[in-house]
């Protein structure tokens, strides 16, 4: 769980290969967002399996409580080990999807861990009270759908890591804090609102790192990759 999690944002299973290739084999944690499984279908899933890796399969369900315990039996089907929603879609929601997950877990295997998507990392507070009309503070917002997502039963939250210490002190360290928002000193935040480096994420509590384009739009990927295990400092 605590080797850094590499967002695997790309059009198609050639370019992900491709990418994957510069990486010798190597064991990974890896990312599977709306952009490749949309394209790819499960198919990917088994294959990247295939090849070794851990997948976080992040599709961020967000709809009726009904529509998203029924998704997530097919998703447990994929056997992978981490899957998401939005807080946002409420506890009866959350509940729906852990039971979803529970029921399609294969006998013998482990059901994937189940996180929450607090305020995304491309939000702002700004942007949040203007838009969502949350008229709190961000940290508030994110730590209010933590507590949610805990006591909806869920194992973790995706949030920022500048959020991630205050989630621990009221919530545990057990809980998992999942971050996105990763750059490595010098890379552009992008689209990105809440954005810190690899060693700050650990000094401030992060569970583990969710990391896109500072690795796969480096010049050298692997190389970059190596820079932000060691930063990180976790396995
Ligand atoms: O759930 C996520 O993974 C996620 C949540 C969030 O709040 N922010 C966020 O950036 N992500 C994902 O994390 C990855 C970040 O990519 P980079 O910004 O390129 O490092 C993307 O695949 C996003 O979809």
């Amino acid at each position: 769980m605590h080797k850094p999690i590499i967002a695997l944002d790309f059009p198609s299973w050639e370019d992900t290969r491709e990418f994957l290739q510069g990486f010798h084999g190597e064991p990974l944690y890896v990312k599977v967002g709306m952009e490749l499984f949309y394209q790819t279908g499960p198919g990917l899933i088994a294959s990247l399996k295939e090849m070794g890796h851990d997948i976080f399969l992040d599709l961020k369900l967000h709809d009726i409580p009904n529509t998203v315990r029924q998704s997530m039996k097919g998703l447990a089907a994929l056997d992978v080990n981490m899957v998401n929603v939005h807080a946002a879609g409420g506890s009866e929601m959350m509940e729906a999807a852990l039971e979803g997950l529970d029921a399609g877990t294969r006998a013998g295997r482990e059901r994937p861990a189940l996180i929450a998507v607090t305020q995304l990392t491309s939000t702002s507070e700004t942007q949040m009270q203007k838009e969502q009309g949350i008229l709190k503070p961000l940290r508030e917002s994110v730590l209010d759908y933590a507590a949610l997502a805990y006591e909806s039963g869920l194992d973790g939250v995706v949030c920022s890591a500048l959020e991630a210490r205050d989630i621990m002190d009221r919530i545990g360290a057990a809980f998992l804090k999942v971050t996105p928002g990763i750059r490595l000193a010098g890379d552009g935040a992008s689209d990105q609102k809440r954005v810190v480096t690899p060693e700050r994420a650990r000094e401030l509590g992060a569970t583990a790192i969710v990391v896109g384009r500072s690795i796969t739009k480096a010049a050298d990927p692997y190389t970059a990759y190596l820079k932000v295990k060691q930063q990180w400092g976790k396995e």
